[in-house]
């Protein structure tokens, strides 16, 4: 097993490019099963979820050929449907969230398809109630097999209908687009997610010849057509991945530049880090963070103590809050954080309040931080990391910490943060790969 060794308080200075975003890349890497001809994406990040998602595309039959170190060309002419029944399947395709969204393209262009529960961050209930009720309305046949842990579902025919979403969910949403562009006549679907993620989604599929409107609103009109061709697609940086930089900058006290952010894609994200008191500047597309000692958290203008919340977009994502937590440890005054999405993703506070931050974890939604103001640093501990980004949240508070700090468990942050101890090496951070033994941990 790996861990990283992080001996932190130092500043770090220097330019960081984001890598293509993780959850964008599950989506458009699954629609590439609604065609028989080549799609060429680009701006892959060499990450492990995106790794596994290309995988299982080729052991489904899918050629997969990679043009470049981030460009890869797909083309899923003969797909081999008997792979469900595989054991392989039934562990790869539980290995990650993203598995998920390969359903809706099989159910659209094969008219069955199957998963196991898939995988992803343990970070609360994770139901997947509005992928299928979507494909039933579609008119597919839905059957869950509760021994083998197996989702199946089938169709002689989709058909376009009018379907409420039973929650606006990222990859649901996704799923059920994915059915419906091949389904005859059109769909409507209301209270559609409209993450930056799904509009690439969307933006992609009208390119391979789908005819969805409303893109970027929860509102979405899908005319079915019989065939979708090939296409190129080159991903957006990964929006987390820039939040997850900004709140290292302002921790450590760092000078750094973002690279090419694709601002106006952002939503409200920059305007959080704003009201945590993290001064930056837009040159260019670029995101440039002075190094600032201390940043002020703002107070709601009837002088009431800040929160921040998650909401689907162009709410704050979920995926951000433990940055925000994080960061705010060392601002001067007080947020509540809420996250309203899943109720396992703060119990991380624990690890944060043995390094001398201090917390008030309220329920599994709310924490409330008191902001140290750097009156001191935090300290260097021991630590696992228990999801992807409360993972690369210990990382930031390990890397402002005094002395050495050990995360183990590292693995979850590899599933989203490319070539991770490199890039902060390059930014003159003290951190290394060590092997450890599990056991011990
Ligand atoms: C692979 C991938 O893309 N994963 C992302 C995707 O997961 P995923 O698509 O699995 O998440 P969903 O959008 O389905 O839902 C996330 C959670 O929020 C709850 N919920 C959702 C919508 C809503 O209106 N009300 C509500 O309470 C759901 O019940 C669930 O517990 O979206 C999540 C929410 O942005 C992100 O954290 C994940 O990183
Ligand atoms: C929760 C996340 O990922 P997943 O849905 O893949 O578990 C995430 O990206 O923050």
């Amino acid at each position: 097993m790996n861990a990283f060794e992080i001996h932190g308080g130092k500043p770090l200075k220097g330019a960081i490019i984001p890598q293509g975003a993780k959850n964008e890349a599950l989506q458009v890497l699954s629609a590439v099963l609604l065609t028989p001809e080549e799609v060429t994406i680009s701006n892959v990040p060499d990450i492990k979820d995106v790794n596994k998602l290309i995988e299982l595309l080729g052991d489904l039959g899918v050629q997969v050929t990679r043009t470049s170190k981030d460009t890869y060309t797909f083309q899923a002419k003969d797909i081999d449907l008997d792979y469900f029944r595989s054991t392989e399947f039934k562990s790869k395709g539980s290995g990650l969230r993203g598995s998920i969204m390969i359903v809706g393209p099989l159910l659209a262009r094969f008219g069955k398809a199957a998963i196991p529960k898939p995988g992803g961050d343990k970070i609360g209930r994770r139901r997947l109630d509005t992928h299928f009720l979507g494909f039933e309305k579609l008119g597919a046949r839905f059957h869950y097999d509760p021994d083998a842990h197996f989702f199946n579902v089938d169709a002689t025919n989709l058909t376009g209908t009018y379907i409420l979403m039973d929650e606006a969910s990222v990859t649901g949403t996704a799923n059920v687009v994915m059915a419906a562009v091949l389904a005859k006549g059109t769909t409507t679907i209301y209270n559609a997610a409209c993450e930056p993620y799904l509009q690439q989604l969307c933006k992609m599929l009208n390119r391979m010849g789908a005819k969805i409107s409303g893109i970027g609103s929860n509102l979405l009109t899908i005319e079915g057509v019989d065939y979708l061709g090939g296409t190129e697609h080159r991903m957006l940086p990964d929006m987390i991945e820039i939040g997850s930089f900004i709140g290292l900058a302002a921790m450590t006290e760092s000078e750094i530049t973002i690279k090419d952010v694709h601002y106006h894609e952002l939503g409200i994200i920059p305007s959080v880090f704003a009201k945590l008191g993290v001064q930056f500047e837009l040159r260019g597309d670029d995101i440039y963070i002075p190094s600032q000692k201390n940043y002020e958290i703002d107070t709601f203008i009837d002088g009431s103590i800040l929160t921040v919340a998650d909401a689907p977009w162009p709410g704050f994502t979920p995926d951000l809050l433990s940055i925000v937590l994080v960061m705010a440890t060392q601002a001067k005054g007080n947020v509540l954080i809420h996250q309203k999405m899943f109720e396992s993703r703060l119990f991380f506070v624990d690890k944060l309040i043995d390094m001398g931050a201090q917390i008030i974890l309220c329920d599994p939604h709310r924490a409330t931080v008191i902001g140290l103001n750097k009156a001191f640093k935090l300290r260097g501990i021991e630590m696992t990391s228990p999801d992807i980004r409360a993972g690369v949240s210990l990382l930031i508070a390990a890397l402002s910490a005094q002395g050495k700090s050990i995360i183990h468990n590292i693995e979850q942050i590899e599933r989203g943060y490319q070539d991770i101890e490199s890039r902060l090496q390059a930014l003159g951070a003290d951190i290394r790969r060590v092997e450890t033994n599990p056991s011990l941990h």
